[in-house]
């Protein structure tokens, strides 16, 4: 079986400058044999689309990429290209981006790639590339929850008209953004950090080193940062109020253990939130060390309520062990959450049930939301 081919969502609100984006990564080296979809042709053309039209609504492109719309479901249109790949009927593609309409939603998008059967051994979520303009952002978010929903689960936010923003509204947005999704950095277009390095590779494994790389997967370290730079003298709470209705329904966190769950504990727990919170879960990604294998770190990963099947890497790739969890929610109580995972972990806390009780009712800690 060839490797799986990593996957970029490119997602970002009517108009925020995906295309253009696309368009001038494409012309880059890094880029060659990306097959790119997008589920919508906008009013801007993909400069690449002067081509000629193939069956089954595949277009070949005359530099080699390829590029098609999405006239069906994504699922088939991605089985069909490793299909027609795996059988030579197309040049083996290296990278595929997927390019969302404006107003969508990107969690189905990444809910196929990571759990759909047909998929999962051809295709690995690469990273959810966000595109907010400075010009018009702070509106569309106050404005879209859809817009919100993407921010919140990018692994990369590019920030576009910079150069058009009045003094000071780029700088603002930028902050927002980071609040919203501290795991993503925000790369400024027009200063041009949008580089192919820092916008692919955001997976797990590292094809720089063939090995995987679980900082920058997790980027759980920022996260903590700037937990802390908001908790020290900064009233957080105060900064929410100043945005709209939105924001703060939208949290990431992570959850960590520095011993080794029972692989059961871990399971129920995930399984309990995802029936009971399923639809909050934007994104969840992890690695566990479990008691029966603990040289064998677990590598969860899941999107709403389905988890791409678990995975074991041979070894602890940095010396860090332990569980750690970083979730991205909507309207899920985080403190409901660690409760949840404190009982299954066996953290001793008063009044609360603990795994046995939890596994013969649920509905025994308070936050279960039908
Ligand atoms: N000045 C400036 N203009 C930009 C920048 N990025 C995009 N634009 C312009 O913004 C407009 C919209 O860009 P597109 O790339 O079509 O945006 P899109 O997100 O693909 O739009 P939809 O396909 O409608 O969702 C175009 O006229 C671009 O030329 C930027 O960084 N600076």
């Amino acid at each position: 079986m060839p490797a799986p081919v990593p996957v970029s969502v490119l997602t970002g609100f009517l108009g925020a400058g995906k295309t253009t984006l696309l368009n001038r990564l494409l012309k880059l080296p890094e880029f060659a044999g990306t097959a790119v979809i997008i589920n919508e042709f906008g009013d801007v053309p993909i400069d690449h689309l002067l081509v000629e039209k193939a069956s089954d609504g595949i277009i070949e492109l005359s530099d080699g990429c390829l590029c098609c719309t999405v006239r069906g479901e994504l699922v088939d249109t991605l089985a069909d290209l490793a299909d027609q790949a795996q059988t030579g009927r197309l040049a083996q593609f290296s990278r595929v981006v997927i390019e969302t309409t404006g107003l969508a939603d990107p969690c189905p998008v990444l809910q196929s790639i990571m759990a759909h059967p047909a998929l999962i051994a051809a295709y690995r979520l690469d990273g959810v590339i966000a595109v907010a303009d400075a010009l018009s952002g702070a509106a569309t978010l106050d404005a879209h929850e859809e817009a919100v929903r993407q921010i919140a689960v990018a692994d990369r936010i590019v920030l576009t008209k910079t150069d058009l923003a009045e003094p000071g509204a780029a700088e603002a947005l930028a902050a927002r953004l980071a609040a919203l999704n501290p795991g993503a950095p925000v790369l400024d277009a027009a200063a041009g950090a949008a580089t192919p390095a820092a916008l692919l590779d955001c997976g797990l494994y590292d094809p720089a080193t063939k090995g995987v790389d679980v900082e920058r997967w997790l980027r759980e370290g920022a996260l903590r940062d700037h937990h802390d730079h908001h908790h020290h003298g900064h009233d957080h709470d105060h900064e929410h109020h100043h945005h709209d209705r939105h924001d703060g329904r939208f949290r990431t966190f992570s959850l960590t253990l520095a011993r080794p769950l029972e692989f059961s504990a871990i399971a129920n727990f995930l399984d309990l939130l995802r029936s009971t919170h399923g639809e909050g879960i934007l994104r969840m990604k992890g690695i566990v060390e479990t008691v029966e294998e603990p040289e064998r770190p677990l590598v969860v990963h899941g999107v709403r309520q389905f988890l791409h099947p678990p995975m074991r890497l041979p070894a602890w790739p940095s010396g860090q062990r332990g569980t750690r969890l970083v979730l991205i929610t909507a309207d899920v109580p985080e403190d409901y959450v660690r409760r949840l995972f404190d009982a299954f972990a066996g953290k001793p806390s008063v009044d609360q049930p603990d795994r046995t009780a939890l596994e013969a009712n649920p509905l025994s800690i308070g936050g279960f939301r039908p």
